[in-house]
């Protein structure tokens, strides 16, 4: 038996409000929230000032384990998104080996309980590789299935570029599918165009005209119309256009929607102007676009085109972020640093605390089924994160807790800071210590 927690007196963002509350923790679960509660053997937390919200639930990470653990590992990446309020995370399937078969998938599973301090779940792979095998599976057992980031193994083995593994796909799979929306075949004749004029060194401000807008929104397209046309479950994943957010309709409860999207909290902050800057620190794919697209993605999620935010959080080496155009990979590390990014456009009036909650947390529960979190609830999981909304900070070396140790935030200054995050009722993080005693859980999908 842990001993029950007592958060006093706290503003909790929870469902559309923001209410002055006690929060009482026991076995794991919120068991009341009210005014007043007192619980003799409680230890009290004093949330007076601050604001408690859900834990936040990352719809997309990636987090290397196995095989790539030179960079990140599930124990470090998850303490880094502890850090940074972040208690469930959806892993992507292009660790080494390729997520491809179920036995990859539930060794994933095994892994997490060893080493995952916040609670995980695991996109299955999906690509031409391993269509057929997918198709005999009972897809329903998966959160998701997703093609991202496969084709770094295999070139040309994007979801988009194979017409027919697409088709059987959205034909038969019984939950969602999470895509990767970019063209490769027009970004490789854009590369062609730089390539005839720079080299290898092609500068990295070129990266948003070589995986450009037209990439994304003709595969975006192709894949609307496929879902539309077998009636599937799609989720298009890191969304940087403003004119695909469009695509997606603003007007129907996600509950109902068969056709939801995301967007990454860089290309919310990030946008061209600051390749001069940062170079391959921000290069990803789909690439951060101009100025304008930053801030329709921004319009586009307050008002409902977009459900979700997550991060795509994709450490690499500083080593292999050196080098030259080609050689850079793609992706950078955001899990630690995604609610202070979301919590300063609050402070810069451009979005609520409310809306916050239910991008990060309310929504990634609702759309991948996730039983029992995602939202302050009697009787839910009490994964929750306290914020002091006026504490200033810098993002440096010395406070980054990814694997890889470089962010490129340094030097940002935020002005909110998480002081307590709760993962099933246990207090894993407080003021910048960890108790690492108890391990996350695996997210369990509900059947509705
Ligand atoms: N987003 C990225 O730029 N990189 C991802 C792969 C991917 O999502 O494409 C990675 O795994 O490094």
């Amino acid at each position: 038996m842990t001993q029950p927690i007592l958060i006093k007196d706290t503003n909790v963002v929870n469902e559309g409000i923001i209410t002055n509350a006690d929060v009482l923790i026991a076995n794991g679960r919120i068991q009341k929230i009210g005014i007043a509660l007192h619980q003799w053997d409680a230890k009290v937390i004093s949330g007076n000032g601050k604001y408690l919200f859900p834990g936040v639930i990352d719809g997309q990470v990636h987090f290397r384990d196995p095989g790539l653990t030179h960079k990140a590992d599930l124990y470090t990446e998850s303490k880094a998104a502890i850090a940074g309020g972040v208690t469930s995370f959806i892993d992507m399937p292009n660790t080494k080996p390729n997520v491809l078969t179920l036995k990859l998938w539930e060794n994933k599973y095994r892994m997490a309980a060893q080493k995952s301090l916040a609670n995980f779940g695991f996109f299955m792979g999906v690509n031409a590789d391993n269509i057929e095998d997918i198709l005999q599976m009972d897809t329903s057992q998966f959160l998701a299935v997703s093609d991202d980031g496969l084709y770094f193994t295999k070139k040309g083995n994007l979801l988009a570029d194979n017409p027919q593994v697409m088709e059987k796909l959205f034909a038969h799979c019984q939950c969602i599918i999470a895509v990767h929306a970019e063209k490769e075949a027009l970004i490789t004749a854009n590369e062609a165009v730089y390539k005839l004029q720079y080299g290898n060194d092609i500068p990295f401000k070129f990266h948003p005209q070589i995986r450009n807008e037209q990439a994304c929104i003709e595969a975006t397209r192709d894949f609307i119309a496929l879902a539309t046309k077998y009636n599937a479950r799609l989720h298009i994943l890191h969304l940087t256009t403003a004119s695909e957010a469009q695509l997606f309709d603003k007007t129907i409860p996600l509950t109902d929607k068969n056709i939801t999207t995301e967007v990454c909290v860089q290309h919310l902050w990030f946008s061209e102007k600051d390749y001069d800057r940062l170079g391959a620190f921000i290069k990803w794919n789909p690439s951060i676009k101009s100025e304008a697209d930053r801030k329709g993605l921004l319009q586009a999620l307050t008002d409902n085109h977009i459900d979700l935010v997550t991060t795509d959080h994709a450490p690499h080496t500083l080593e292999e972020k050196s080098g030259n155009y080609f050689t850079a990979l793609s992706g950078a590390p955001m899990v630690q640093h995604s609610l202070n990014i979301m919590l300063e456009f609050f402070k810069q009036g451009i979005i609520s605390l409310e809306k916050i909650a239910e991008k990060m947390c309310h929504n990634p529960a609702i759309l991948y089924q996730i039983e029992n979190r995602g939202f302050i609830r009697e009787g839910y999981y009490a994964d929750l994160v306290l914020v002091d909304m006026n504490r200033e900070w810098m993002v440096s070396k010395d406070n980054i807790l990814y694997k890889c140790g470089w962010s490129p935030l340094e030097g940002t200054v935020f002005q909110t800071k998480v002081t307590h995050t709760l993962v099933n009722g246990n207090l894993v993080y407080e003021e910048g210590h960890f108790n690492e005693d108890r391990k996350g859980k695996a997210l369990v999908k509900h059947n509705t």
